[in-house]
């Protein structure tokens, strides 16, 4: 017997960031969309705990304890008293150290898969704590939808979207490390005062209302400057995109990844095409939005 989990990738709609915490973690206003590039998780019984995983980017995934799907059964595992004694197989669609989110979807999946495969019965509340334990996106992959998250982005608020967001993703040649897009951003930040992180009162309206135009037009990523610090060739992509008739382009998260937001499915597709021969990025991706958190299929 075994348990299949799908579960999607995310897009930030807005990151307002602020100062780093004594905690290291920094504050933030950040408003997720979940969109439609998924991960597959299927958990089966096996002697010991495993992990394998399958994809273009299976190379770059760790298949150790460090893996957050490994980290989520082991986590359950140990509240429940249960044996970790599974096989957790990733089918891996959604970039890795892309700024999409990918690690946490397999730990949100991994852990609602091993919830119904041992029939622990966690409540939502529980499985939302493990999540927030596991990482700050977490609980985010686990709910999918539109979410505002504060804290450090772990405490949800979920947003009401009033239609479908057509989007464009352009991957990179490389990833970037999260906590080093962090750190670019304190060293960019000093000498500066940061104000409070606040969602954007435009931005969820534009949200509510399915404007397109209206949610290009509010879109922000505090963490852009220091992506582009850190990999400046990103601005070829979004200046290709731009040029293809985008309404907003922006680095998705930490990057590398970058988002462009269509009117419509067709101008999505060109501007796709347009990127793919632009020669500034390795795959481009077609994606709506918002589609639904973490799944048993
Ligand atoms: C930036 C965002 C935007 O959604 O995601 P990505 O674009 O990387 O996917 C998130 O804040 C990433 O969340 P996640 O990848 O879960 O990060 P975590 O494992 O919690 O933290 C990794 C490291 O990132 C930094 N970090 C993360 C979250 C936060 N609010 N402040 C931070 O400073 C810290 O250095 C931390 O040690
Ligand atoms: N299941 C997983 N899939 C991908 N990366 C993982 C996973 N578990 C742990 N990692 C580690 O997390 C890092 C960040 O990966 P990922 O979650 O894909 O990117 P991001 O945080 O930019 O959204 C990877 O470089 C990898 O070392």
């Amino acid at each position: 017997m075994s348990v299949t989990v799908r579960v999607p990738a995310k897009v930030n709609v807005q990151l307002a960031v602020g100062a780093a915490r004594s905690d290291g973690f920094h504050g933030l206003a950040n408003v997720f969309l979940a969109v439609g590039l998924y991960d597959e998780v299927t958990v089966t019984p096996a002697d010991e705990l495993r992990v394998t995983c399958a994809g273009p980017d299976a190379d770059q995934v760790p298949l150790d304890r460090t893996n957050l799907a490994a980290r989520a059964a082991l986590a359950l595992a140990g509240r429940r008293g249960v044996e970790p004694a599974v096989h957790i197989h990733i089918d891996k669609d959604i970039p890795v150290a892309g700024g999409m989110a990918g690690g946490s979807a397999d730990g949100a999946g991994a852990l609602l898969a091993c919830d119904a495969l041992w029939g622990t019965g966690a409540s939502r509340a529980e499985l939302l704590a493990i999540c927030a334990e596991l990482g700050s996106d977490v609980p985010f992959s686990l709910v999918g939808g539109a979410a505002l998250g504060v804290g450090r982005g772990e405490r949800l608020t979920p947003l009401e979207v009033g239609g479908t967001f057509h989007w464009v993703f352009a991957m990179a040649a490389r990833g970037l490390s999260t906590p080093a897009v962090f750190r670019e951003f304190d060293r960019l930040a000093q000498g500066r005062d940061i104000p409070e992180p606040v969602a954007s009162a435009e931005l969820l309206e534009a949200l509510a209302k399915g404007d397109a135009d209206a949610l290009a037009a509010a879109t922000s990523n505090e963490l852009q400057p220091a992506a582009l610090s850190l990999f400046p060739e990103l601005a070829d992509t979004l200046a290709a995109g731009r040029g293809a008739g985008a309404l907003t382009a922006l680095v998705s998260g930490s990057g590398p990844t970058t988002g462009f937001l269509a009117r419509d499915a067709e101008s999505a597709e060109k501007v796709a095409e347009a990127l793919r021969s632009s020669g500034t990025c390795r795959t481009v991706r077609t994606a709506a939005a918002p589609v639904p958190g973490a799944t048993v299929l």
